[in-house]
């Protein structure tokens, strides 16, 4: 295991929702797992006035995981946990002078030993990012002399080709890309992570993986949730920028990449660098509105209860066009996926949550079993990203009897039998990933504009085209009829149950 170094984490927005709810456990966690190191301090920073003991008691108080450990009686173990957290009020000098600041961070640093080791967690709304960097600079907190210093930063990583590059160019004017993480917290899924483990650590899988076995890849990110309190936030963004650009590009970049020479940060960001340019970017209106399909939840009732619609949500706007469904076929142009179709869908409102990736084997080339109820493509391999975590294979077996009748079966791994072995939560993992100097999972720069490059064209039609529709699905159904018919043919999407064994066959539109 590597070894982290003492340290301090500042974190930008500490009185916001995401540390709160995601930071703060997260390094709960990594404390109580005995992963931090002797010395480790973090400092919350933003404009809210609090003094230290006001800010442990708002984030304890915010944190329902942290509520429930001291309901249980461990208060005396979160109490020596929040004497490691101190907060710093910015004031209304947030976007322009950080002297404060960077004063507290020095005296802190001097009083808890913490080698002039800091990470700067960006968790403000996205347009201070560059200012906040500059405001480091300016204090010499990006200077390496003396002590690592890196910083984290928060989706959104850019609205757009355009902004993310200036974002990175803004970054990078301050701060080197060695210095900077951004981070994706699905990369901090070992499921996700897995992925690269099943296909480069087996020999089983890796010969079939290309257009000469593979039939189809579908990958489906459902959630039953609608946008909850973030209207505002999402009704600008969509399920596009929100999840498909980010989470799912950084899925399809692990499943279409070649294999790295070695599992180093570099060698595997080279190569989701170059899946992810050869994904097809889809230049023609026509391409574009045969291939993507765009949908928003209306108002339902599920088991008796009404369900708003997106538009009725606060905070969106009552004539709002912005996606909650969105599903794309596309194609990958190189060697190994030439002419595969790819399938992916994410949506909010659907009857589960639930994401995996289904790789369609091809059928056998020559049929001997004509009167099989195993269907052509009915070889896959079920990647479960969550819940219900784990791979399955599902294959032909011969129904005892006469004659040759083919049934399906399935070979299965479940990540809960893996029962000794305490999963680390994404943010986690990636913290501590992080305090290590270990970037593998954090996107780099490339990796993010190349992401964009195929997300942009889809976005443009889509806001900018004239007579692009936005199909209306009831909540808790599977999306509109248009996003099942971009599945050509009788295949469908799998529709998958909460469980991962749950197998409803094909689409079945309600
Ligand atoms: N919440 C989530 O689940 C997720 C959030 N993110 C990203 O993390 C970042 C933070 O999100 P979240 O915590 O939800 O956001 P919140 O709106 O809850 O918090 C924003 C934080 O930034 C501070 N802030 C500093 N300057 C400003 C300013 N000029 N205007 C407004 N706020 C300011 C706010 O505190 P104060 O007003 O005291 O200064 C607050 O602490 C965002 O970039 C978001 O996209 C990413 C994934 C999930
Ligand atoms: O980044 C985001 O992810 C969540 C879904 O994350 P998951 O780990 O629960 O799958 C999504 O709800 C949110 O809209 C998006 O911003």
């Amino acid at each position: 295991m590597n070894k982290t170094a003492n340290q301090m984490l500042v974190i930008f927005g500490a009185s916001g929702d995401l540390t709160a709810r995601k930071l703060v456990p997260a390094i709960f966690n990594l404390y109580k797992g005995k992963h931090l190191p002797e010395n480790f301090i973090v400092l919350g920073a933003s404009r809210s006035n609090m003094s230290d003991e006001e800010f442990r008691q708002k984030v304890v108080h915010e944190s329902s995981y942290l509520k429930d450990r001291v309901k249980a009686g461990h208060e005396d173990f979160i109490k020596a946990f929040s004497d490691k957290l101190f907060y710093e009020d910015l004031g209304q000098e947030y976007d322009t002078d950080y002297s404060s600041i960077s004063k507290r961070i020095k005296a802190l640093n001097e009083k808890y030993n913490t080698e002039d080791n800091f990470i700067f967690y960006f968790s403000t709304p996205p347009n201070l990012y560059e200012v906040i960097a500059k405001n480091l600079s300016d204090q010499g907190l990006n200077d390496e002399t003396k002590g690592w210093k890196r910083l984290i930063v928060e989706k959104p990583f850019g609205y757009s080709l355009d902004t993310a590059k200036e974002l990175n160019k803004g970054l990078q004017k301050y701060f080197n890309e060695s210095q900077i993480y951004r981070i994706d917290h699905y990369l901090g899924k070992e499921t996700v992570q897995n992925l690269l483990v099943t296909r480069f650590s087996n020999s089983i899988f890796e010969p079939l993986w290309n257009r000469n076995y593979i039939h189809h890849v579908e990958i489906t990110n459902a959630e039953s949730v609608g946008v909850e309190k973030r209207g505002g936030y999402y009704d600008k963004s969509g399920a596009l920028r929100d999840m498909f650009q980010n989470h799912l590009l950084q899925i399809i970049s692990f499943i279409v990449m070649e294999p790295p020479i070695d599992a180093s940060a570099e060698e595997i960001r080279n190569e989701k660098v170059k899946a992810l340019k050869s994904l097809r970017i889809m230049k023609n209106k026509k391409t574009l509105e045969k291939n993507t399909i765009r949908g928003q939840y209306l108002a339902s009732e599920i088991d008796g209860k009404h369900v708003k619609g997106y538009r009725e949500e606060d905070d969106v706007h009552p004539q709002s066009m912005t996606e909650t469904y969105a599903a794309i076929k596309f194609y990958v142009d190189n060697w190994r996926w030439k002419d595969v179709p790819f399938y992916v869908r994410t949506a909010k409102r659907m009857p589960t949550k639930v994401t995996e990736v289904v790789i369609h084997f091809e059928s056998p080339h020559h049929q001997i079993f004509k009167n099989s109820d195993m269907n052509n493509k009915d070889n896959k391999l079920i990647i479960r990203i969550q819940p219900d975590e784990g791979i399955m294979i599902k294959f032909g077996v011969k129904v005892p009897g006469q004659g040759f009748k083919v049934e399906r079966a399935n070979l299965d791994f479940y990540y809960s039998s893996l029962s000794e072995i305490n999963v680390m939560e994404a943010y986690e993992r990636l913290l501590l990933d992080a305090m290590q100097g270990d970037a593998t999972l954090y996107a780099r720069a490339d990796e993010v504009e190349a992401a964009w490059s195929f997300v942009d064209p889809i976005l443009n039609y889509w806001e900018k085209g004239t007579d692009v529709r936005t199909y209306g699905y009831s909540a808790g159904v599977w999306g509109p009829k248009n996003g099942d018919d971009l599945i050509e043919g009788s295949m469908g999407w799998r529709n998958p149950g909460e469980h991962m064994a749950d197998d409803p066959g094909f689409c079945v539109i309600s």
